[in-house]
């Protein structure tokens, strides 16, 4: 996909390239990452999630070596970001913004970046045909829409061609195209070798892309591992919402036959949500107990809210 191929960093699939060990960061009281380890295979999309202020950010800043970590280890191919001997071609970062100057192209502003890390200036056109800019390339950055932003941002990141791509929320201020697209091209990275960690705040916009996950929370881990066996890891087994008259008496009929029970309240009434039991126990059970029924429906909480629930009670399924 790229033109610069840089021989000298594996492109295979292999042992972890990123390495995370008992990383801490304190702010005073606050601990910010807490006793994190993880590890990120390369010719993989590695989603690292975790809802706002979960230490995704303060993680990803101290394995680029922004942020000196109160304690524990944070490398790259086995190094520390200070110790690379070619960080710009080991590793591809995007967090924040670029840091262009409003008044210059996109264009200009990449290769500004070539002279200073002494690379062809030609590697600027390659990576905004890359990412899509080669029409804006001669817009001033303070013409680019937010989504133009993050793809400037995206190219400045592939600069050096690095075997390991680092990208705090890429996705944000993308439209659905630009989500679908981005999706595209981290798939086509990985399966080029390349190390891809991409954090989000959102499991659905990761879901569909990432092979392997790590959910953080409160700046400890929540759970790591392949995509597919972590998201089925997640308690998100249906519940079944029932109304009924007699809702005191099918409460403690329901959970003396196991159920666990919660009692909300609706529009309509008092209304029963169980999870435990399947509907037909549920509707059995209901009309020995409940008297009249006036509705039965089976629910299955969406993964956004299994995400969530699981993030804030921080409940370990490893
Ligand atoms: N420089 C700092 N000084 C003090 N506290 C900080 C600093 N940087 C981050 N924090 C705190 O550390 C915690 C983790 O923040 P961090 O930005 O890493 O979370 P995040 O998961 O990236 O969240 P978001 O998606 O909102 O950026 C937060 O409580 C934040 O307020």
């Amino acid at each position: 996909m790229t033109t610069m191929p840089n021989d000298s960093e594996p492109r295979s699939a292999g042992s972890a390239t990123v390495e995370v060990r008992g990383l801490t960061k304190r702010y005073g009281d606050l601990v910010a990452v807490d006793r994190l380890s993880f590890s990120v295979l390369p010719g993989r999309v590695t989603g690292f999630l975790g809802p706002n202020g979960a230490g995704k950010t303060t993680t990803l800043r101290m394995l680029l070596g922004l942020t000196a970590p109160t304690s524990g280890t944070a490398t790259i191919h086995g190094s520390r970001y200070a110790d690379l001997d070619e960080p710009l071609k080991a590793v591809g970062a995007m967090l924040d913004e670029s840091g262009a100057h409003r008044a210059r192209t996109g264009r200009d502003h990449l290769r500004v970046q070539c002279a200073a890390a002494g690379l062809p200036v030609g590697r600027a056109d390659e990576v905004l045909e890359l990412v899509g800019l080669t029409q804006a390339a001669r817009r001033r950055y303070a013409e680019y829409s937010l989504g133009m932003r993050q793809r400037l941002n995206l190219a400045q990141s592939m600069l050096g061609d690095p075997s390991v791509l680092i990208l705090d929320e890429p996705a944000n201020g993308l439209d659905p195209e630009g989500i679908a697209w981005i999706r595209g091209l981290l798939r086509d990275l990985a399966t080029e070798g390349r190390t891809v960690l991409v954090s989000s705040h959102l499991i659905a916009e990761v879901e569909q892309i990432a092979d392997d996950l790590v959910i953080i929370s409160q700046g400890g881990l929540v759970a790591q591992g392949p995509a597919r066996d972590v998201i089925e890891g997640l308690d998100s087994a249906p519940r079944v919402r029932v109304r009924v008259s007699r809702v005191a008496e099918l409460e403690a009929a329901l959970v003396s036959g196991g159920a666990s029970v919660t009692l909300a309240s609706s529009d309509d009434g008092d209304v029963l949500l169980v999870a435990g039991l399947d509907a037909t126990a549920v509707a059995s059970l209901a009309a020995s107990h409940g008297g009249g029924l006036y509705e039965l429906t089976e629910e299955r909480p969406d993964l956004e809210q299994t995400f969530l629930h699981l993030t804030q009670g921080k409940a370990a399924i490893r």
